[in-house]
């Protein structure tokens, strides 16, 4: 069910796979595209989509906006330009480029309900009539997107394959996945059009929703937005942080840090369980033998709120418990951090959604401050499983004239 069709057959992906070994297979090859030393190159990439980001808000000041939708076309366009060099023009066009938002959420929608219930799909889209009359209606057919997503994502590698964007000194994400050993291509088109597609499903949902509880913890936290706002302008103040903010630059802001940590623990992207399988000759857990085979799992919201781990104001979005805790806390506060999972299966792409928070959240509160709009209205929340608000709508303020 939550494998992917290629044109050379139906294939797991990294998220889908369950064999251990074939799972190490998947992601040794394209895990050095994720890390810290490969960022920096794709910072540019980055760099281009906050500029627009900054350059919308300042068309909005003393308007109204929703925020939330803002950030989502900005993680959009930054994970599509780090990926296949090609901003898809969500923020440039201002809206949902090929409906491909409300694809993968239709789809989201399907899966967090059948996937507790898998035996239901042989009898929905599992089946070959009942995917083809669903076809015929829009509003059902938005539920299989899969297909959809995957095609989508497959023009955009034929494009990037023929060369209609100048790829020889690119260094995004498929560059380095498209790596050659003796001569050979590491991946085959599937694989690629695999790790294409994963990166695009899971990193612009994740982020959004991310960015979004930053943005409302901030607006709902005065005394947190007010320091927040103080370190920027010190740090502007002594020369510390370049235009654009570097990642490198916005790691040293401590406070900032603490911030996206803290709005990452408040609103973990993922909301139901993170599921993982009970090993061959069975496994026990808090007390209880559980057999082979059992399915286990943790909802991420519920470890966050942990008052032994947390503390009594585990509910309260506090950004300083991360900078006052002391040595054995910390550790124990961040082995239940579980916003991208844990163990081997951890989040690939965390340090490129860090990056991007991280140089967004600072350039932006430079020159503008964000007010509820309605303050009295609380968010809409809908968990399919990333966890999606609705309804941060935002007045647009200049900090500086
Ligand atoms: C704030 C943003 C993000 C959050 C909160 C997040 C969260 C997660 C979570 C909870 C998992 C499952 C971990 C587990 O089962 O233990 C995961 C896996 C994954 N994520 Fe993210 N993610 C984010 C951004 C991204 C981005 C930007 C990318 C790609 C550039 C990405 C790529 C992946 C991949 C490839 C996996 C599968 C890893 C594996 O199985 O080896 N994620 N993420």
């Amino acid at each position: 069910m939550f494998d992917i069709k290629t044109p050379s057959g139906q294939m797991p992906t990294i998220f889908s796979v369950r064999d251990e070994a074939l799972h190490k297979s998947f992601k040794r090859p394209v895990a050095g595209a994720y890390s810290l030393s490969s960022l920096k190159e794709l910072e540019p990439m980055n760099d281009a989509c906050s500029k627009i980001f900054t350059q919308k808000m300042d068309g909005f000041v003393g308007k109204d906006i929703d925020l939330g939708v803002w950030v989502h076309w900005y993680a959009w366009d930054t994970i599509s330009s780090i990926t296949f060099s090609n901003r898809l023009g969500f923020m440039e066009q201002e809206k949902d480029i090929n409906n491909i938002i409300a694809a993968i959420e239709g789809r989201l929608f399907y899966n967090s309900i059948v996937g507790q219930v898998p035996s239901l799909h042989r009898f929905l889209f599992g089946n070959r009539f009942v995917a083809w009359l669903a076809d015929f209606i829009p509003s059902v057919a938005i539920l299989n997107s899969s297909k959809y997503i995957v095609a989508f994502t497959a023009k955009q590698l034929e494009r990037y394959q023929s060369k209609e964007v100048n790829t020889s000194d690119l260094q995004d994400m498929l560059a380095r996945f498209k790596r050659f050993k003796d001569g050979e291509l590491v991946m085959s088109d599937s694989e690629l059009l695999s790790h294409a597609s994963g990166n695009i499903f899971a990193g612009s949902d994740t982020t959004a929703a991310s960015m979004r509880s930053i943005f409302y913890n901030l607006c709902r936290n005065g005394n947190a937005h007010r320091k927040l706002l103080d370190e920027i302008d010190e740090a502007d103040k002594k020369g510390e942080l370049s235009d654009p903010v570097t990642f490198a630059e916005a790691q040293n802001l401590k406070y900032l840090q603490a911030v996206i940590k803290e709005a990452l623990r408040m609103h973990p992207a993922v909301g139901l369980l993170l599921e993982r399988v009970v090993p061959a000759g069975g496994a026990e857990l808090g007390g209880v033998w559980l057999s082979e085979g059992t399915i286990v799992g943790m909802n991420p919201w519920v470890a966050a709120r942990d008052k032994a781990t947390y503390g009594e104001d585990a509910y309260q979005f506090r950004p300083e418990r991360w900078l006052e805790a002391g040595e054995e806390r910390l550790k124990v506060m961040e082995r239940n951090f579980m916003a991208f999972g844990a163990g081997t299966r951890t989040c690939l792409g965390r340090n490129v959604s860090l990056m991007e928070m991280s140089k967004l959240v600072p350039q932006v509160l430079r020159r503008f401050e964000f007010e509820l709009t309605e303050p009295e209205k609380e968010l809409r929340m809908y968990d399919y499983w990333f966890v999606q608000q609705k309804g941060l709508v935002c007045t647009v303020k200049r900090r500086h004239e």
